[in-house]
């Protein structure tokens, strides 16, 4: 279900109900303290025109520099509130981002570019920066609005009337072009989502448009996608345009109206000439406010634009985790059983796998083979619960894999695919990722993948950085760390798809004896062209 961006605004507006209600508070007490200004000057000009100088003419001057100096410090105070919302919300956004990435089921991350959805993270920025403006400026100037008007009315009834029509037509003006205005702004906004995803292509391919550098593809592309950048932007102008001409219409309106009636208050001796500055400058805070109105008009379009796109990632389904039952007692081997599985992928009409059945002992080491696409990598990723079969279950101890928690299962499981790889972070780290192992049997692994040697020559051992995705690595070193993050614990299943492809043969097979040992208590299914996979399984299964 996609929620309207007025609902997430909703939604985020309520987490900070209290702050938002002290921030009203202040702005309702700073449009009453404003119209002290008017106020005194009324009176300030009342006794000038007595031509004296008086005690109560001093009072009054400060008693409006206050009024000034109390604003200034509720607007302080309004800007800690608001200061303490955006810090918030980054840290919640971040924590929210970073706990549902990896959660988000298979089936959607299939649909889109994981790394790519990390971009509207950057649009979190956008929210800190338009809510004081919402917040705060808004407020205060609606307010001010507010509290003008229903202090002209005490000038003059017929001010009513003006005020009345005011707020009519600012509800006209946003009722008609308002959802307009939202759907450009998210229309610009998904294109320029679009071009920061090509850019990052060409960055993720720098090596081929560097050699092809005279083909202009990486050009055009980018043209292409400005192009329709551009016109939904223009589209979205025009919209603001078209509200900022409403409103100069509608200034002019108000001004016209307020001051003429002004005048003629005074003409027929029904306002004094204090009275009538006073309502003057009211009038002008009133224009001003409406002025502030307008402009903060776009940041709300560009807000709600914001909260639309990373509602595109908090959306995403995540894994479901319906199972609570425990995999443990794992040391002498655990059973797998295929039972009639068919599988297809949501965007396919044909099966993968219709009515697939096998059975693999305790402690197998298992060969799968099959041609090109027969659906190799997918049962693995259905062996490792990241795709469910449509039809059909997998058994592990003889109950359906879902009964296990996620947790408890993936635990259990040491899978790698094509991309697994390196993240930024310490050897350690890549191995190790945040869980308890004695140093014996961390020690065990290293040597066993012939890694100990290499990291104890590094000038920081296990403590030294690597980049994202082993960039400045042998290959064989990142395949081997990627692999021991995986034997550390001891896994139930391994489940491996092309491991050691770029290992040197000697050590290759060496490690290839270690992980098909038929006493080690792991149950291995691999993918792999290396034949000497084959020779040392136990069990091939063909798809
Ligand atoms: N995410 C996906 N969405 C849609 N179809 C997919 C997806 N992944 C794989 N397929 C399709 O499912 C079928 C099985 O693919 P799979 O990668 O599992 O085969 P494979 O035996 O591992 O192939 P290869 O040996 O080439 O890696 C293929 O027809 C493939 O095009």
């Amino acid at each position: 279900m996609t929620l309207s961006p007025l609902v997430r605004f909703w939604r985020l507006i309520n987490q900070y109900k209290k702050q938002i209600r002290l921030i009203y508070y202040y702005a309702i007490i700073s449009g009453v303290v404003n119209l002290s200004l008017p106020l005194g000057i009324q009176a300030i000009i009342n006794y000038l025109q007595t031509g004296e100088l008086t005690t109560s003419w001093i009072v009054l001057v400060v008693f409006v520099l206050i009024g000034i100096a109390i604003t200034g410090k509720i607007q302080i105070n309004q800007l800690r509130i608001v200061e303490d919302i955006q810090q918030d919300i980054f840290a919640k956004s971040a924590f929210e981002f970073a706990y549902r990435i990896p959660k988000i089921s298979r089936v959607n991350l299939d649909k889109v570019h994981a790394p790519e959805l990390v971009n509207r993270f950057f649009d979190i920025l956008t929210i800190q920066k338009g809510l004081p403006k919402i917040l705060i400026d808004f407020s205060l100037a609606a307010f001010q609005i507010i509290f003008g008007l229903i202090l002209l009315t005490f000038y003059s009834s017929y001010f009513i009337v003006l005020g009345i029509s005011l707020f009519l037509i600012i509800y006209l003006i946003f009722k008609f072009t308002g959802p307009k205005g939202l759907e450009t702004s998210i229309k610009e906004s998904k294109y320029k989502y679009k071009l920061a995803h090509w850019l990052e292509e060409i960055a993720s391919n720098t090596k081929t448009f560097k050699v092809l550098r005279k083909g202009n593809l990486h050009l055009q592309k980018t043209d292409n996608i400005n192009l329709q950048y551009l016109e939904n932007r223009e589209a979205h102008f025009n919209i603001l345009i078209k509200q900022f001409v409403l409103f100069i219409g509608f200034k002019v309106w108000v001004a016209a109206g307020l001051l003429v009636l002004g005048g003629i208050l005074v003409f027929n001796q029904q306002m004094n000439i204090g009275q009538f500055v006073a309502s003057e400058i009211i009038i002008i805070m009133i224009i001003n406010s409406v002025e502030k109105i307008i402009r903060i008009v776009e940041t709300i379009y560009d807000v709600l634009t914001a909260l639309d796109k990373i509602g595109h990632v908090t959306d995403l389904e995540l894994d479901k985790d319906t199972g609570n039952g425990e995999l443990k007692d794992t040391a002498n081997g655990v059973t797998i059983e295929l039972v009639d599985i068919s599988f297809k992928y949501p965007n396919q009409d044909h099966y993968v796998f219709n009515g697939l059945s096998a059975k693999i002992k305790p402690k197998a080491k298992v060969w799968l083979k099959g041609n090109t696409g027969k659906g190799k990598s997918t049962l693995l990723n259905i062996l490792a619960r990241m795709h469910s079969p449509e039809k059909g279950s997998v058994l592990i101890n003889n109950r359906p894999s879902e009964y296990y928690s996620l947790d408890s299962f993936h635990e259990q499981i040491g899978y790698i695919g094509p991309n697994t790889g390196l993240f930024e972070g310490t050897i350690e780290e890549n191995i190790l990722i945040d869980r308890k192992v004695e140093s014996k049997e961390l020690d065990l692994i290293l040597e066993k993948l012939f890694l100990k040697e290499h990291i104890s020559k590094l000038k920081n051992g296990i403590k030294t950085k690597v980049d994202s995705r082993g960039r400045r690595m042998p290959k064989s070193t990142t395949q081997k760390i990627v692999l021991a993050r995986y034997l550390v614990n001891n896994p139930a299943i391994l489940l491996l798809e092309d491991p050691l492809q770029f290992i040197d043969e000697d050590e290759k097979k060496a490690i290839i004896d270690f992980i098909m040992d038929e006493n080690k208590p792991w149950t291995v299914i691999v993918v792999a062209d290396y034949l000497y996979w084959a020779n040392k399984a136990n069990q091939i299964i063909k798809l």
